[in-house]
C-alpha cells in the first residue's frame, strides 16, 4: 500500500471536518511548499547532492528550522542510499514518512493532562498579541462542547483591556469569568476563581496571565506566586502550563519559548495563526528543537478553529494534493 494511502487510512477515523480544517488552515503553506517541491521534482529526475541542497533550501524557507532540516535531509540521504532510490519521484513518500516520524518521535504527549478527579487548572502564558485570549475562548468552547463546566480567570490584570476582552470571549463561549480590577494582584484573581469553581462545580478553570517578557524577573515572580496559590489550593495543579505562540512570528517564537521555559515549566505549546503563514513548517521546528509538544494549533479566527495538533493530519494536509496530483498523473500515463 502506498504511504499516501496509509496516511489516508490513518486519518479516516477522524471526521472529515477536521481534515478539511487542517487542509484549509494550511493552504498558504501548502501552496508555496507543494509548488516548490513539485518544481524541484520536475527539474531533477535523479537525486544528487544538488537536489538535496535545494530541498534543504525549500524546507528552511518554510521555517522548518536549520537544525531540523539538516537532520531530516541527512536521514533522507542515508535512507535513499540504503534503499537504492535514485529517482526523485521515489523519494517523495520517504519525505512524507520522515515528517510523520519526526513529529511522532519529538512531539511527545500531545494529549492534555486532565485531573483524574475534580478540577483541572490550565495556565496560559505568552506575550501580548499572540492570540492568548482568543485561544482561551476557543478552548472554553471546546470543553463546553465536551459537556464540561468551564470558568475563565482574568489573570492578565496588567494590560489595559485584557479583562474586558476575556469577558467578551466568556460571553461568546457561554462561560463565567472571575475578574478583579485592572492593576490588581493576578494571584488573588486566580485564588478567587478557584474558590468560585468549588461553589459552582466547575470541571475546568482556564487562567489568563500577563505576558511581560521585557522583565523576566517580574514575570518569574508573578508566575511563581500564581503557581504557589494554585498548588496550595489544588494538589497536582496546574495540570498544564500552555505557552501560546504566534506562528507568523517565525524565529521570534523560538526566543519567546526559550525565555518562558526558563521562567516557568512549559508543558505544551499552542501555535496560533498557522492559517496566516506560508511558513507552517515551524510546527516541526518547534517540537523538534524545543522538545516541548505542540498540543493545539490555531487554524482560523472562529470558535471551532482551534484543533488538537495531529501529526498525520498536518502531513496529509501538506502533501495530499501533491500525492493525488502525481498519482492521477501516473495513472493517466499508464
Ligand atoms: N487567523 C487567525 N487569527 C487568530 C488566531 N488566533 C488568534 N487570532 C487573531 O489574533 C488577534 C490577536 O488575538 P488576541 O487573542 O486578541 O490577542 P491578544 O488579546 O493580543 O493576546 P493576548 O494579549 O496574548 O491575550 C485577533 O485578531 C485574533 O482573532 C488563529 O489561529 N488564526
Amino acid at each position: 500500500m502506498s504511504l499516501f494511502k496509509k496516511l489516508k487510512e490513518k486519518i479516516s477515523h477522524q471526521t472529515e471536518s477536521v481534515t478539511a480544517k487542517f487542509k484549509e488552515g494550511l493552504s498558504k503553506t501548502r501552496d508555496s511548499f507543494a509548488e516548490k517541491i513539485n518544481d524541484l521534482l520536475s527539474r531533477y529526475r535523479k537525486v544528487d547532492e544538488e537536489f538535496f541542497e535545494e530541498l534543504e533550501e525549500i524546507l528552511i524557507q518554510a521555517d522548518v528550522g536549520v537544525q531540523t532540516v539538516m537532520e531530516l535531509v541527512d536521514e533522507l540521504k542515508l535512507e535513499a542510499k540504503r534503499q537504492k532510490l535514485e529517482d526523485s519521484e521515489s523519494l517523495k513518500p520517504l519525505i512524507t514518512e520522515k515528517f510523520v516520524e519526526l513529529l511522532h518521535s519529538t512531539a511527545g504527549n500531545q494529549q492534555l493532562n486532565m485531573a483524574s478527579d475534580g478540577l483541572t487548572v490550565i495556565l496560559f502564558v505568552g506575550v501580548n498579541g499572540v492570540g492568548k485570549t482568543t485561544t482561551i475562548g476557543k478552548m472554553a468552547h471546546m470543553f463546553k462542547n465536551q459537556g464540561k463546566k468551564v470558568m475563565l480567570a482574568a489573570g492578565d490584570t496588567f494590560r489595559a483591556g485584557a479583562i474586558e476582552q476575556l469577558e467578551i470571549w466568556g460571553e461568546r463561549a457561554g462561560v463565567d469569568v472571575t475578574k478583579h480590577q485592572a492593576g490588581s494582584d493576578p494571584a488573588a484573581v486566580i485564588y478567587d476563581a478557584i474558590q468560585a469553581t468549588r461553589k459552582r462545580d466547575i470541571d475546568v478553570l482556564l487562567c489568563d496571565t500577563a505576558g511581560r517578557l521585557q522583565n523576566k524577573v517580574n514575570l518569574m515572580q508573578e508566575l511563581n506566586k500564581i503557581y504557589r496559590v494554585i498548588q496550595r489550593e489544588i494538589p497536582g495543579a496546574p495540570h498544564e502550563t500552555l505557552l501560546v505562540l504566534d506562528a507568523t512570528t517565525g524565529q521570534n517564537a523560538f526566543s519567546q519559548a526559550k525565555t518562558f521555559n526558563e521562567a516557568t515549566g512549559i508543558t505544551g505549546i499552542v501555535l496560533t495563526k498557522l492559517d496566516g503563514t506560508a511558513k507552517g513548517g515551524i510546527v516541526i521546528a518547534i517540537s523538534n528543537e524545543l522538545g516541548i509538544p505542540v498540543k493545539f494549533v490555531g487554524l482560523g479566527e472562529k470558535l471551532d478553529d482551534l484543533q488538537p495538533f495531529d501529526a498525520e493530519q498536518y502531513v496529509y494536509a501538506l502533501f495530499s494534493e501533491l500525492f493525488e496530483e502525481r498519482e492521477n498523473q501516473q495513472q493517466s500515463e499508464q
